[in-house]
């Protein structure tokens, strides 16, 4: 475990970027700018261990490869905290192999689900089609609705049923690709891979997040 502070020792929020394998260092960066845009200070842990978890305001689930993802999080233990982390209504942004690690079924025996997102999703869908490309996307909540986000998605899941408690948030090709169930968010692409940090902000700086969550500061009791 890292930790590292963006304002000194005292900050608002503690973030836990999921380690054990994938795209952390730009949710780290993707984190720290959000929270700075929105005022708030944070701290960013790197998780690959039990124990963290439960110190963590908000989690960053990265994209990667799923079945390692999965494999790992169930041997440190960390799978039961980040289920108890979503129960306890904190926010989660889960990304492409995170999003397929968080559904309800990945369709896949070498992936055991936390089922916190009630979709179904086929993995490598979009990677069949295509390995990696870009889409400007239509985001249902980010700053500045009218400029597309960019997304960039590497061999995709597709989501392809979704339970009656998910929103989508965005389409691509008539599929959805950004869905959100209370405190989690998750896209079947990459936007920490960018310099556009709305869809982060989105996930936990969108006024139901900042109100409902137990995590922020003005809402702590
Ligand atoms: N870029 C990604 O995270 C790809 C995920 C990959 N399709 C998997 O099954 O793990």
């Amino acid at each position: 475990m890292t930790a590292e502070t963006s304002s000194g020792t005292d900050a608002d929020l503690r973030a836990g970027v999921i380690a054990v394998q994938g795209n952390v260092s730009e949710h780290a960066a993707a984190i720290k700018r959000a929270a700075f845009e929105n005022g708030f200070s944070v701290i960013v842990e790197q998780i690959r261990q039990a124990g963290v978890v439960p110190n963590c305001d908000l989690l960053l689930l990265p994209g990667g490869e799923s079945t390692t993802i999965s494999r790992l999080l169930k041997r440190e233990g960390i799978d039961a905290e980040i289920k108890q982390h979503v129960a306890a209504g904190k926010p989660i942004l889960a990304t492409c192999a995170g999003l397929i690690v968080s559904s309800s079924d990945a369709k896949d025996d070498r992936v055991t689900t936390l089922d916190i997102l009630d979709v179904t999703v086929d993995r490598n869908a979009f990677g069949r089609q295509k390995d990696s490309f870009e889409a400007p996307l239509s985001i249902d909540g980010i700053d500045d609705p009218e400029t597309p986000f960019p997304a960039v998605f590497i061999r995709a899941p597709l989501i392809d049923a979704i339970g009656d408690d998910v929103s989508v948030l965005a389409w691509w090709d008539e599929n959805p690709v950004a869905v959100r169930q209370g405190p989690v968010l998750a896209t079947s692409f990459h936007p920490e891979l960018t310099p556009d940090d709305r869809l982060h902000r989105l996930a936990f700086f969108a006024e139901e997040i900042i109100t409902d969550s137990p995590v922020h500061p003005e809402t702590d009791v």
